[in-house]
């Protein structure tokens, strides 16, 4: 079982994210982990942040010399934004001098979209900045570092990912084309939306352009694709041992994620049941399936095809012309805070959902193959395969 947690705020001093239960003997490179952080800031209409903050990368414990040794993995991520507000988010009573007056002015105008109301109201503030520190999707910077190690994990038992924008507002990535591979990481990474198809990727950034011009913000889909799987990580017998739950849960969980499909999701509810499923026949011995609709999951397992799962982002909820709201302080209707915010993060978070899908798919893997190093981990892998009886063989997709 792999468990992990995440701590701190979007102007605290760092991010702290912990993951327990990864086997010793996983190769973990800094330079690994910096490449997917780096990722994560890209995308065409990310906020002015994206450029003047700097992800400060340790290693605190459960890695040596490069590898894992099965101690919990922790992982700290300074904030370069911190030197400006060490008075305001300072973790013992500090007075506020003169420059930091302006920066802690108390947030009574709540952004709707945003947690700030409702966390008020819950936790028992009377402005919104111990609300929205914690709700921002900075956070998630600690999460795809997580991603990074389960991912060198699930590498070394052949196990391999990439994410990719299909659609940004109307503008939508043509249905059926070829489906990224992991080697088409870097070519994904180079396009502005880390959108698979050029002509729509260059509608795409008109799309942002003409979003921003108008003073408004914008969301999409991103779909994540796993190669090189197993059949059966996850099971039939209990919902919360379903795959498909687990994994709808993890990317329902990062910020602004409004839906998630597996496979063909919503369209499949409009096919006749001889059109929406993945007919089984045998090719030189094997069993095989020609279509992927269901996503590589049938009956919360994976089949060993390529699993296929899409997450659709709300557009930003900080819209530069300012939505209605109510100041809190004075009764008053007003106009929400707004400093600055991305017009779009979809790239982004394609990337975190490659990483909360990797953890996903890692705690899965440890949970039916075991293994305290990542060799046994191997070994399990493989003997379990070769056990599968001749008549009841499927090809890996990898
Ligand atoms: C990578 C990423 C970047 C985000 N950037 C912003 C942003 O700049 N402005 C904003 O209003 N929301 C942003 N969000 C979304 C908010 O964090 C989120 O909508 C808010 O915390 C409320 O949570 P909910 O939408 O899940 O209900 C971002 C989300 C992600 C995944
Ligand atoms: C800092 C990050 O994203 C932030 C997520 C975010 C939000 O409300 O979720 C709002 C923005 O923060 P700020 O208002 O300080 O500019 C984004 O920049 C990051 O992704 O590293």
């Amino acid at each position: 079982m792999l468990r992990w947690l995440t701590a701190g705020e979007s102007h605290g001093p760092e991010l702290i994210a912990v993951l327990e239960g990864l086997p010793a003997g996983v190769p973990v490179s800094l330079d690994g982990i910096r490449e997917d952080l780096a990722r994560r800031k890209l995308g065409y209409g990310r906020g002015s942040r994206m450029k003047f903050e700097q992800d400060e990368l340790h290693l605190s414990g459960g890695v040596v010399q490069g590898v894992s040794i099965g101690g919990p993995v922790a992982i700290r991520i300074g904030n370069t934004e911190w030197p400006k507000w060490t008075e305001v988010m300072s973790a013992e009573r500090t007075e506020l001098s003169e420059k930091s007056r302006g920066r802690g002015a108390p947030l009574t105008r709540p952004r709707p979209g945003h947690a700030d109301l409702t966390g008020m109201q819950k936790y028992g503030f009377a402005e919104s900045r111990p609300v929205l520190e914690r709700a921002s999707a900075r956070e998630t910077a600690a999460r795809v570092a997580l991603g990074a190690v389960a991912r060198a994990f699930l590498s070394e038992l052949g196990i391999a990912l990439v994410s990719h924008t299909v659609s940004l507002g109307t503008v939508e990535a043509p249905a059926g084309g070829p489906l990224p591979r992991p080697d088409d990481v870097a070519a994904l990474d180079a396009d502005p939306l880390r959108c698979f198809d050029g002509g729509t990727s260059a509608r795409m950034v008109a799309e942002v352009d003409d979003t921003k011009k108008s003073g408004d913000t914008i969301g999409g889909i991103v779909e994540v694709l796993v190669y090189g799987l197993p059949p059966g990580l996850g099971s039939y017998v209990h919902w919360d041992r379903r795959l498909d739950s687990r994994l709808a849960g993890a990317l329902m969980g990062i910020q602004a994620i409004k839906a998630v499909e597996v496979g063909d999701g919503f369209e499949t509810t409009r096919r006749r049941g001889s059109e929406a499923h993945d007919a089984l026949r045998i090719e030189d011995g094997t069993i095989v399936r020609d279509t992927g609709r269901a996503g590589g999951i049938e009956g919360g397992m994976t089949t060993g095809q390529v699993l296929r799962v899409r997450a659709g982002m709300k557009p930003i909820a900080t819209v530069p012309h300012a939505l209605p709201t109510v100041d809190v302080a004075t009764g008053e209707e007003t106009k929400a805070h707004h400093q600055r915010s991305d017009v779009s993060a979809v790239p982004a978070a394609g990337v975190v959902a490659e990483a909360m899908t990797a953890l996903v798919i890692a705690d899965a893997v440890t949970e039916k193959f075991g293994g305290d190093s990542v060799a046994e981990t191997r070994r399990n892998l493989e003997a379990y395969l070769a056990a599968i009886p001749e008549r009841l063989s499927t090809a890996r997709e990898v």
